[in-house]
């Protein structure tokens, strides 16, 4: 944490001054490693070197922040008890004891105990911490404890953490909520607060800058804190600069989530003899190492060269790989991710690119740290492959839209590790392994579309991480077992069919009928009206435009280029070697070339980009966002496309893929066909496509407000509390990712759609952390945005609460958020339902389409008062999305109870009046 340049009254000294008992005290002054204004006297801790937290970690008791040990007195201990493990050859080393029989900290922990520390460098610069706790109560203690190791470090940025991927963690941040980490290796870009559990005995932390490595060894301890304070918190800490957060890492070895629970020693047991009692009488050491090593030459892994080799030369892919013998594989190779020092595979990614046959036995099961192997999407057959199994570290196997068959393997506990398994689309059969409820941190299975028989085993409900699994389209039969039932239909969509007979008449086991219009119905009528809606869709582009049948990108460039032939194009994109980036787990499995061969027909145009709606030759459907004035670049694009692209959520859609190069940027999501909140409310899609079509400005926000399309199905007020409540929870959700920094930065009805189960679904997000700074959009986006937010790259998470305030209130009246009256005034809908509600005309707000529910006032009201909570004008007095999301399912959940209330008192809900 030093800076360079130390002067010389910064330089490290130490201190032998006298106690007012007489009793020696060595005090350090600038410690080295410590910040420039640590405080080094106690009892304060310094802030730098390695305080120790002990007995309690953080604030998880009644003690002070990290327990008293970091600011006691610890004394130099002449005679320590005996250590006999410890071998002292070439190395210098200090014990130190804290027996603290102070009233102060008896009265605030009353146990008795001893720690000794033994500290010790070694010449090839090891930094060792044995620690022994020694209960001398007549009761066992509970505690916790951390080393609190600040490294120093060249740059916050430039450094990365490994050793810690797929791991369970509490974020502090977040209340200590458990999440998993998805990466594989952890960067730094903002305020780190986390407890990861039950991590292996080495971490690493890379500072490339100065090119060392740190090795973090330990035992006994089984969690890892890792903390970076960032730029406000280390203002508020008045013991650290303000930029030293740049240069400081704490990567901790713990024992925090489990404390450790000691048993005490009797007292007339004598502590320093016997060492074959040593295990017994000191219950517990906790031992932790530390190394610091430079790294070294970077050595190509050249065993798993060879076995990539082979596999490539039997599984012949009809499109070319670059893998070549002399090229350095962890540089060049595609599809290849190697580990920091270049020394294994940890990553295989070879979607479609045509591989044939079955995997030749003894070639990728030799790439023994492999943690992620993606092969979908080929043509790959033969039985599983079972070696395989010899990959313990796997966490993610793609091996979906192949050839495989036979049944799956019995033994799926030999993949711990397995976070999502996708063999969806294969031929496989037999029964589903009873192992796989040994997978206690798989996320995603996927196992659908292919010919597994017999019923689905029961103890899968121990998958107790499982957000997702699709068995549908298998030969399996019920009954379903209730833990399935959580997920939605169409994840078990096939099973349980053929007992329907033998059962009580078969009512859908999760889903509440709408009411009102019946389900069916209701869906009939949203089909004919997208079918509708296509139809006109299809004239309007038949007569003015289809004509030109656009390629998405082509036809940009050549207008953009003059007139560039789609040859030259083609060859200067293969030039720049760029490739569509997919997802994990995505089920696409078409290219770059396939996207530009596509028919193409804009969706929309807003603020960051054009939409296109892409239909691929084997009549795939993909809304492709074609994005313009891009500041990032490639590297900081693609990392934001990596924390998009890691959103897995029901309530957000997911990004498939994305593209970048020097001219062209592209995002590829699913599509969804019934068309976005802004066009099922307003339907104003046909208005917004023929400004387009006649070359007129795009401004679809001056919609007034009678024109609200002829055939749209008016929505239900049941629907628009799913949209409300789906489209909040995606947005919360959105706002947790990058360490709780994410920002949407774009909500608006046109960027909701809605998910299967007609639940709102956002999607165009964190897009303004990429693009140029754009001045307040004049058309209808301005109706969104936030007072304070003055170019889009000021949007923040409380400017988001505002602009879903809006679409609230969009769908409470029905209104747009800037539309014209009939004298062509244009009126802005959150003045426009101040002015309203202040004049005590509250009934007026609401959308005449919802009055014909009876009894859904009361939650009209409540849903107001919410939007009008999002829309004031202080940020800071906005809520949280995660407490709307609360707010809102409370308004829902006290229908849902009336509904389930007997039929005659449940139907005077809201079902809409007969009139
Ligand atoms: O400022 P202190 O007491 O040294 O603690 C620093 C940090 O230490 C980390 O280990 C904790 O997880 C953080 O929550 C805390 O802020």
């Amino acid at each position: 944490m030093e800076p360079s340049g130390v002067s010389d009254e910064k330089r490290p000294t130490v201190d032998l001054v006298k106690d007012k008992n007489g009793t020696d005290q060595v005090l350090l002054k600038n410690p080295k490693g410590a910040s420039v204004k640590a405080n080094s006297k106690p009892p304060h801790p310094v802030r730098g070197g390695i305080p120790i937290c002990f007995p309690q970690f953080g604030t998880r008791g009644s003690l002070e922040q990290h327990g008293f040990a970091r600011n006691k007195m610890w004394l130099v201990e002449e005679n320590p008890p005996d250590l006999p493990s410890f071998d002292s050859t070439d190395k210098a080393y200090v014990d130190l004891v804290l027996k603290p029989s102070d009233e102060e900290t008896t009265r605030i922990w009353p146990h008795s105990f001893e720690f000794h520390l033994r500290v010790s460098l070694a010449l090839d610069g090891n930094l060792t911490l044995i620690s022994r706790v020694r209960n001398i109560n007549s009761k066992p203690f509970s505690f916790s404890i951390a080393y609190h190791t600040y490294f120093s470090i060249s740059d916050i940025s430039e450094v990365r953490v490994e050793g810690l991927e797929t791991l369970d963690y509490l974020d502090n941040l977040f209340d200590k909520e458990r999440f998993t980490e998805q990466g594989d290796t952890l960067t730094f870009e903002s305020e780190i607060d986390r407890v990861y559990l039950n991590s292996r005995d080495v971490v690493a932390v890379f500072d490339h800058e100065r090119k060392r490595t740190f090795l973090i060894k330990k035992e006994g301890l089984p969690d890892v804190v890792v903390w970076n304070p960032w730029d406000k918190k280390a203002r508020a800490l008045t013991d650290l600069g303000d930029e030293e957060y740049k240069h400081m890492l704490c990567v901790n070895g713990a024992a925090i989530e489990k404390p450790i629970n000691l048993k005490p020693v009797p007292l007339s047991s004598s502590f320093h003899k016997e060492p074959a009692m040593e295990a017994w009488r000191l219950s517990l050491w906790t031992l932790f190492s530390l190394y610091l090593i430079i790294s070294g030459a970077k050595a190509d892994p050249s065993q798993d060269k060879r076995a990539l080799l082979e596999f490539l030369t039997i599984t012949r892919p009809t499109r070319s790989l670059n893998w070549n013998e002399t090229t350095p594989l962890c540089k060049n190779w595609t599809g290849v991710t190697c580990n920091h020092n270049e020394s294994r595979i940890i990553a295989l990614r070879l979607p479609a690119i045509g591989l044939n046959g079955q995997i030749p036995p003894n070639t990728i099961s030799r790439l023994s740290a492999l943690r992620v192997l993606s092969l979908r999407s080929n043509r790959l057959s033969g039985p599983f492959p079972m070696g395989l199994a010899g990959l313990k570290d796997l966490a993610f196997l793609y091996l979906e839209d192949n050839d495989f068959s036979g049944p799956l393997p019995l033994d799926f506990s030999v993949w711990k590790k397995l976070v999502s398994l996708n063999l969806s689309n294969n031929r496989f059969n037999g029964t589903v392994p009873v192992s796989l409820s040994g997978l206690k941190r798989l996320q995603s299975l996927n196992l659908a579309n292919n010919s597994l028989s017999g019923v689905v085993p029961d103890v899968l409900s121990g998958l107790s991480s499982l957000k997702e699994i699709d068995l549908s389209n298998n030969n399996l039969h019920g009954p379903l077992p209730s833990w399935l039932l959580r997920f939605p239909p169409s994840s078990y969509q096939g099973i349980g069919d053929d007992v329907t007979h033998f059962q009580p008449p078969p009512e859908p086991p999760t889903r509440k009928k709408p009411k009102g219009v019946t389900k069916t119905v209701f869906l009939l009528i949203v089909i004919s009206v997208a079918i509708l809606l296509l139809a006109v869709l299809a004239f309007v582009f038949a007569l003015c435009y289809l004509r030109r049948k656009v390629t998405i990108v082509k036809d940009h460039k050549l207008q953009k280029k003059g007139g560039m032939s789609p040859e030259k194009f083609d060859s200067r994109m293969e030039e720049a070697n760029n490739r569509l980036s997919f997802f994990e787990g995505c089920s696409y499995s078409f290219d770059l070339e396939d996207l530009l061969r596509a028919s193409a027909e804009i969706l929309g145009k807003g603020t960051f980009g054009t939409t296109y709606k892409a239909v691929l030759e084997d009549a795939t459907s993909v809304a492709v966002k074609r994005l313009k004035d891009v500041a990032a670049g490639k590297r900081d694009f693609e990392q934001q496309m990596e924390i998009i692209g890691g959103i897995k959520h029901e309530n957000v859609v997911e990004l498939k893929a994305y593209y970048y190069s020097k001219d062209e940027k592209l995002m590829v999501y699913d599509y969804f066909s019934s068309g976005s909140v802004a066009s099922l409310l307003h339907g104003n899609v046909l208005l917004a496509l023929v400004r387009l079509v006649s070359g007129l400005i795009l401004v679809t926000g001056l919609v007034g407000a009678g024109n609200r399309g002829e055939n749209r199905v008016p929505l239900d007020w049941e629907t628009r509390m799913k949209i409300a409540i789906g489209a909040a929870k995606g947005i919360a959700r959105i706002h947790k990712e990058n360490n709780g920094k994410l920002v949407h930065g774009n909500i608006k009805s046109s960027n909701i759609f809605l998910n299967s189960e007609r639940y709102g679904c956002v999607s165009d997000l964190g897009l303004t952390a990429v693009m140029s700074a754009l001045a307040p959009p004049i058309s209808r986006q301005a109706g969104y945005r936030a007072p304070e937010v003055t170019d889009t790259r000021k949007s923040s998470q409380l400017s988001d609460v505002y602009s879903f305030g809006v679409v609230l209130l969009e769908l409470l009246t029905g209104k747009s958020p800037i539309h014209t009256t009939a004298g062509d005034e244009i009126i802005h809908l959150v003045r426009w339902v101040h002015s309203v509600v202040r004049e005590e005309w509250t009934a007026e707000v609401f959308d005449v389409e919802l009055l014909r529910y009876t009894n859904i006032e009361e939650e009209m009201v409540e849903m107001l008062q919410i939007a009008m909570s999002c829309v004031v004008k202080a940020p800071d007095q906005r809520p949280k999305m995660s407490d709307l999301v609360r707010l809102m399912e409370s308004v829902g959940n006290r229908r849902a109870s009336l509904e389930t209330k007997p039929e005659k008192e449940a139907s005077e809900t809201s079902t809409p009046s007969e009139t």
